[in-house]
């Protein structure tokens, strides 16, 4: 999951963009990356890092300029050295910087047609810089020394029609303006947003509403899948449906963990769908257990804290925020390799001994994936203390790999993958183990609104949405990036 952001504004967009970034920073934390452009230059500041790491005080005085793009990165394709930080940049046609959010799933066979047909060289192995050189590709084609509106729809038609899986993109056209576009079936969420200032309207372009919020911009919509949305240097703005068959079959994951409880992403409040999370699930327990006998509910922060909120409620019990979170270390489950993300775990979370000690407790997450997490939280829990240790997850188990742009790549890595849940539940060491139900976590996201009738829940059920995700693909994702084949990865992508 990365996090995207443009803006067209009137005056230096740079400590937007700068802020924006850090309002997705939970979005991706290995790099981070800014392209601003005053009037026909580019000015760039990428690395790996954090937001706050990456742009010293020198960096921002020089992204001059009136529009630019950002990003936050977390790999799924390719090595995440700093070559592999966004934005792209090509210089041909009209000079293009592409930031990109999901992952492409037939990127292998677009690179050789990049090479063969368009003879274009890719100098990663990055899928991000595979959709730039396509869109280039296709702009170019056209031969139009000064593109219009309906040439950048016509080059996106192209794109659509060359690549498949997940991108939700913002490029930025030197001298022309940014351009937003969804994929087909809208994976990635994407909004746009606009402010009044003195000197003109701005555009913002973002993966998640807060960061429009925070920064004073009023939500205008969504972008739809297969939209392309176009907003000129003078606050123009075009928009037009380039894909052929687009329908909305947003990524459910975004809901269960990714996204900042106050975004709303197609018309869902994360909040509201996170406490109906909360509510199907204390339901499903009281349904099996009727006479439980917890006596707290205690949430894993940060992103189970709202859907503990309406378990304990719903359960009639007390909630507790019986686990200190140390602010200063980021997602664990982000994190690229096993052993930093089993480390930064015990350093994140701490128990408070006074809300375990001779208590049953439902510790409830929002979702097991690895199961990094659940494993030492519950020992944590009876180190403390705990009588019992009940543990629910607001979400189905994870059970397949991720290949829309979430780095959950091999099967064999995932907790529940091929265990029943009395296995998983032996396997983390818990007392009792409760999964939310698929329809259920369904429910809890539709019911935000009722337009959407799809969503993308393949970790859970395993049917991938684009055509070509069959097993020999799933095979190559795991051989290309278990954690083994990561560690062992050396960057050779910055020639
Ligand atoms: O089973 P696992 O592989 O451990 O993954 C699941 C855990 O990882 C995530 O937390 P994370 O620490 O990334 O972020 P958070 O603070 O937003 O909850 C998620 O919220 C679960 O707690
Ligand atoms: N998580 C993402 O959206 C990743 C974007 C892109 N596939 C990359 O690896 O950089
Ligand atoms: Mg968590």
């Amino acid at each position: 999951m990365c996090g995207i952001i443009g803006v067209v504004g009137k005056s230096d967009v740079n400590l937007q963009l700068y802020d924006g970034l850090t309002l997705l920073q939970h979005r991706g934390q290995d790099a981070a990356g800014i392209v601003t452009c005053d009037d026909d230059r580019l000015n760039q500041q990428k690395a790996n890092g954090l937001v706050r790491d990456v742009f010293r005080a020198r960096h921002m005085e020089r992204l001059k300029g009136n529009f630019g793009i950002g990003h936050v990165r977390y790999p799924t394709a390719g090595s995440s050295g700093p070559a592999l930080a966004q934005p792209f940049y090509v210089n041909s046609p009209y000079g293009i910087a592409m930031a990109h959010n999901g992952n492409l799933t037939n990127m292998r066979e677009v690179v050789d047609e990049i090479f063969q047909q368009d003879l274009r060289h890719i100098n990663t192995d990055s899928d991000s810089e595979v959709l730039l050189n396509v869109f280039a590709h296709e702009l170019h084609k056209l031969h139009k020394l000064q593109p219009k509106a309906d040439d950048i729809f016509t080059a996106m038609r192209g794109v659509h029609k060359r690549v498949r899986g997940a991108y939700a993109c913002v490029a930025l056209i030197v001298g022309y303006g940014i351009v937003a576009f969804r994929d087909p079936n809208g994976i990635r969420p994407l909004v746009y947003g606009k402010r009044e200032t003195e000197k003109g309207t701005e555009y913002m372009v973002a993966s998640e509403s807060v960061a429009l919020d925070v920064l004073g911009y009023t939500l205008v919509r969504d972008v739809a899948p297969g939209e392309a949305i176009y907003i000129e240097l003078d606050g123009t703005v075009h928009s037009e449906q380039c894909a052929g068959d687009p329908y909305l079959t947003p990524c459910i994951f975004e809901h269960v963990y990714f996204a900042r409880p106050d975004s709303i992403m197609d018309g869902v409040s994360v909040h509201k769908a996170r406490l109906r999370q909360g509510e199907h699930l204390a339901d499903k327990i009281l349904r099996l257990c009727p006479d439980h006998d917890v006596d707290v509910v205690i949430p894993i922060p940060d992103s189970a804290r709202t859907a503990g909120q309406t378990v304990a409620h719903r359960l009639g019990v007390k909630f507790r925020e019986g686990m200190v979170k140390n602010r200063y270390i980021g997602r664990t489950f982000i994190m690229p390799g096993q052993r930093q993300r089993k480390k930064s775990v015990r350093q994140k979370l701490n128990a408070i001994e006074l809300e375990f000690r001779g208590k049953n407790v439902l510790l409830v997450d929002d979702s097991i994936v690895r199961g990094t997490t659940c494993k030492q939280i519950i020992q944590m829990a009876r180190d403390a203390g705990a009588a019992k240790v009940y543990f629910a997850s607001a979400a189905p188990a994870v059970k397949y790999p991720n290949v829309y742009g979430i780095d959950m790549p091999s099967a064999n890595e995932l907790v529940a993958h091929g265990r029943t849940t009395e296995e998983i539940c032996a396997e983390i060491g818990a007392d009792w183990l409760i999964y939310q139900d698929l329809e259920d976590l369904v429910l809890s996201s539709s019911s935000g609104n009722q337009k959407i009738d799809r969503f993308d829940c393949s970790v859970f059920d395993g049917n991938y949405i684009t055509r070509d995700v069959d097993d020999q693909y799933l095979d190559d994702l795991h051989t290309a990036r278990n954690d083994e084949a990561k560690r062992k990865k050396v960057d050779t992508s910055a020639l």
